[in-house]
């Protein structure tokens, strides 16, 4: 039998006014699959991001999660089914400290049961996973009792990732999670995401190419909230029309 994709998306479309923001957009997930989408500012990468976690209503199409609808569902349910994001801008608690943020968001996915927040860090069922998250995303272990304010950019972004993976997805939408990186944090995040991608299949919006074409298993390219292509990291990196709209721009590639 034919592996069903995690996540399909079919003939998406979002307005904003008179602005196409997502254009007749359709593509999949499947399991075990990296998949990049990629695409100049402003084609429409973060809105196809809010539109799967429901955020943002489409004008049409489809949005099924393991061959469920999911496209009128709020977005807590498809949090419990499953779906998981991060945000170009870091969104956290800066007061709190690294393992409190992951803590809380574990906390979130228990639900009811816990009943003061501010004890998240200290109680055992929810010290355990956040730690684990912690490990998962490569952050320093000196630093996961240090408030989020007094961490570095690139450690926001791990903590991120680490508050993401806290919920338990079973597909992990990442928005730029190496945006501000410095070349040797970026590799870091590579390995971390290489390794990620072996226990969740993962939904990536980059600019940075190198880390793209080293991780994707495929590739969707939008223009104007339109894919102009989707295949292999070679086809991709060899198609014309790809090259002419967006990869000749990119260094490197
Ligand atoms: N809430 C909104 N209201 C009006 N226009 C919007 C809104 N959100 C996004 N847009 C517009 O929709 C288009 C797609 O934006 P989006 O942020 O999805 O692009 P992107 O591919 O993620 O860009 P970047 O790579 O710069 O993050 C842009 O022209 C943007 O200005």
């Amino acid at each position: 039998m034919a592996e069903e994709p995690v996540l399909s998306v079919q003939r998406l479309v979002k307005r904003f006014g008179g602005l196409v923001a997502t254009d007749d957009l359709s593509l999949q997930v499947m399991p075990g699959e990296l998949h990049a989408l990629i695409g100049p500012n402003g084609a429409g990468k973060t809105t196809a991001i809010g539109q799967i976690m429901g955020e943002i209503t489409p004008d049409a199409g489809v949005i099924r999660f393991m061959g469920e609808d999911i496209t009128g569902m709020p977005t807590p349910a498809r949090v419990r089914r499953g779906l998981s994001r991060t945000f170009q801008i870091t969104q956290l608690l800066e007061d709190d400290t690294a393992e409190g943020n992951v803590a809380l968001a574990v906390q979130a996915r228990a639900g009811h049961g816990f009943r003061f927040w501010r004890d998240a860090a200290r109680d055992a069922r929810l010290r355990d996973p956040a730690r684990a998250a912690l490990a998962q995303v490569g952050l320093a272990e000196a630093r996961w009792d240090v408030p989020v304010a007094d961490l570095s950019h690139g450690e926001r972004k791990q903590l991120e990732l680490a508050v993401a993976l806290a919920t338990g997805p079973r597909l992990l939408l990442l928005d730029e999670p190496m945006a501000g990186l410095g070349a040797s944090e970026s590799l870091r995040m590579t390995e971390v995401l290489r390794a990620l991608k072996e226990r969740i299949p993962i939904l990536l919006v980059e600019h940075d190419m190198d880390a793209v074409f080293s991780l994707a298993d495929r590739i969707s390219v939008l223009v104007y909230g339109h894919c102009i292509a989707s295949g292999s990291p070679h086809q991709i990196r060899h198609d014309p029309q790809v090259r002419a709209a967006y990869l000749s721009e990119e260094e490197g590639v």
